[in-house]
């Protein structure tokens, strides 16, 4: 049997809120097989956000582990953690995330440069990535002059530069028109097909939640899995 590329178990996330505290994860555990899409989906404050932070290493539980292709990521000092951030794990956020004075292609080529790809490795790559995200014609604009959906692509084919993983979605639809949100979420279904990446997504779109092999419920800080 396949081994699972991502492992979590017994997550616990508490935050202090003013005097109170809140607990965003109670006893969270899930595993995502190599080329799995995961959708979580769950009420707004059910944790999704703080259960995305913790895989992809952006933040650390209070107990708990992730285990990403046998790398302990809970365990890791912070420097083991940029260069996850960097090579293993991309991520696609609400807001896409682009730096407003760089052009598609440049943005694309920030995760490149951190990995120190040599510029024509580099040159090669962003114009594949580009074309895969339906963007060749595209390369030199600038975020504020491409759509909602546009941008979005542009900090998609950001995420896979380094050819992470796992690919960490938060409501990667959440501010485009429907339209737009299944064109990009076809985008990613078809993106973690032929790449291999395996995703998980948080996400309320009912349409990217049928598109998911696996659909896990966030309610009360503890997962559920659901029928899709
Ligand atoms: N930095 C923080 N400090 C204090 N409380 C926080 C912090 N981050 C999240 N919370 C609280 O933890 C709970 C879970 O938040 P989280 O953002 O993970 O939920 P979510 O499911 O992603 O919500 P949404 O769908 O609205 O984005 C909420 O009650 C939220 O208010």
């Amino acid at each position: 049997m396949t081994e699972p590329l991502v492992v979590v178990e017994g997550l616990r996330k508490t935050y202090q809120k003013g005097p109170k505290e809140v607990a965003a994860l109670k006893d969270v555990s899930f595993e995502a097989f190599p080329g799995e899409l995961i959708a979580i989906r769950g009420r707004s404050g059910s944790g999704k956000t703080t259960l995305l932070n913790l895989v992809g290493g952006l933040d650390r539980p209070d107990a708990g582990q992730v285990t990403i292709a046998g790398r302990s990521v809970t365990g890791m000092a912070e420097s083991g953690l940029v260069e996850l951030r960097r090579d293993v794990v991309g991520f696609v956020f609400q807001t896409f995330g682009l730096v407003p004075v760089l052009s598609a292609a440049e943005n694309v080529g920030v995760p490149l440069r951190l990995a120190k790809a040599a510029a024509q490795e580099r040159e090669e790559r962003i114009r594949v990535l580009l074309t895969l995200v339906g963007l060749a014609d595209h390369v030199n604009q600038r975020p504020y002059e491409l759509s909602g959906g546009q941008q979005q692509r542009v900090a998609i084919a950001r995420a896979l530069a380094n050819r992470p993983r796992v690919l960490i979605a938060d409501e990667p639809t959440g501010q485009l028109d429907s339209q737009t949100a299944r064109q990009i979420m076809e985008l990613i279904r078809a993106l973690v097909r032929s790449e291999g990446v395996t995703a998980v997504v948080a996400t309320h779109d009912l349409g990217l939640i049928a598109l998911a092999d696996r659909v896990l419920e966030l309610r009360d800080g503890l997962l559920e899995e659901a029928a899709s």
